[in-house]
């Protein structure tokens, strides 16, 4: 395995239309997110958040700056190319769990593998179901799960193919307190205990307080990290961004 960080952004900016209707949704982000992380970006509405999630997994293109995926360097690349990059080096959790509904668990967790052409490691798939604790669910339909279990499926998706980043944009935006609590548990397992590297996308400082460090954004811009994060500090560090930003 190399050893270059899971994931480097260098002076990405990107900035959508032009004159005087011009948004500068990031401007100059840096950032290194080391194997095996849990990270959270947390920023005010419209600070560049869902920008910089996709232009880190390639969804969207830097209007300038570099992105590089492990080795791989983002900038250049084909729609194909990075559609294959997508498919095999990241995985992808959404709040709305984007299941397949005629597919069962088993085959649900698969499916990256199967569009890849690649062969079912079945002791890999064993691992990644019971990591997410669906060991007695594997045959069932999405229908007949809670959503809590919906997004612990689509967390085993996103993890079958070994890939470089997991990013995870608002997951626990549509489950109640308590499964919210067990799928960040299960997030956080995942880079303590298989050296995954996690990134969210949240709101909310309680779920960011799971990460090891917070990366805040305000107007586009890099906006101080924080490492051993706790819902107090993240929410009074939030209220600051926020006179920033009003200011
Ligand atoms: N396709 C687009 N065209 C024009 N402006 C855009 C586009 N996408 C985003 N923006 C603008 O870029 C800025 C950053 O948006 P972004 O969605 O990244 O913020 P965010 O932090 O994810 O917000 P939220 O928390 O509300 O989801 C905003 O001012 C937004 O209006």
């Amino acid at each position: 395995m190399t050893m270059a960080p899971a994931l480097r952004m260098s002076g990405v900016t990107k900035t959508y239309g032009t004159g005087a209707g011009t948004v500068h949704a990031l401007r100059d982000v840096n950032i290194e997110l080391r194997r095996g992380t849990f990270t959270a970006v947390m920023g005010p509405s419209g600070s560049g958040k869902s920008t910089f999630l996709n232009c880190a997994a390639g969804l969207d293109v830097p209007t300038s700056g570099q992105v590089w995926l492990g080795d791989a360097e983002l900038s250049g690349m084909s729609e194909t190319q990075l559609t294959v990059l997508r498919r095999e080096r990241i995985g992808f959790v959404f709040q709305a769990y984007n299941l397949l509904s005629t597919l069962t668990v088993a085959q649900n967790v698969t499916l990256p593998l199967r569009l890849a052409g690649k062969r079912v490691d079945r002791a890999l798939l064993a691992q990644v179901i019971r990591a997410v604790g669906l060991d007695e669910r594997v045959n069932r339909l999405p229908s007949e799960l809670s959503g809590g279990q919906q997004q612990r499926v689509a967390i085993a998706r996103a993890l079958v193919t070994k890939p470089d980043v997991v990013f995870a944009d608002e997951p626990t935006g549509a489950l109640d307190t308590r499964t919210a609590r067990q799928v960040l548990e299960l997030l956080r397992n995942v880079v303590s205990g298989m050296g995954q590297t996690v990134l969210m996308v949240t709101h909310d400082p309680v779920a960011a307080s799971y990460a090891d460090s917070v990366i805040f954004l305000a107007d586009g811009q890099f906006a101080g990290e924080m490492r051993r994060p706790t819902p107090e500090l993240i929410a009074e560090r939030m209220t600051h961004l926020g006179d920033r930003d009003a200011a």
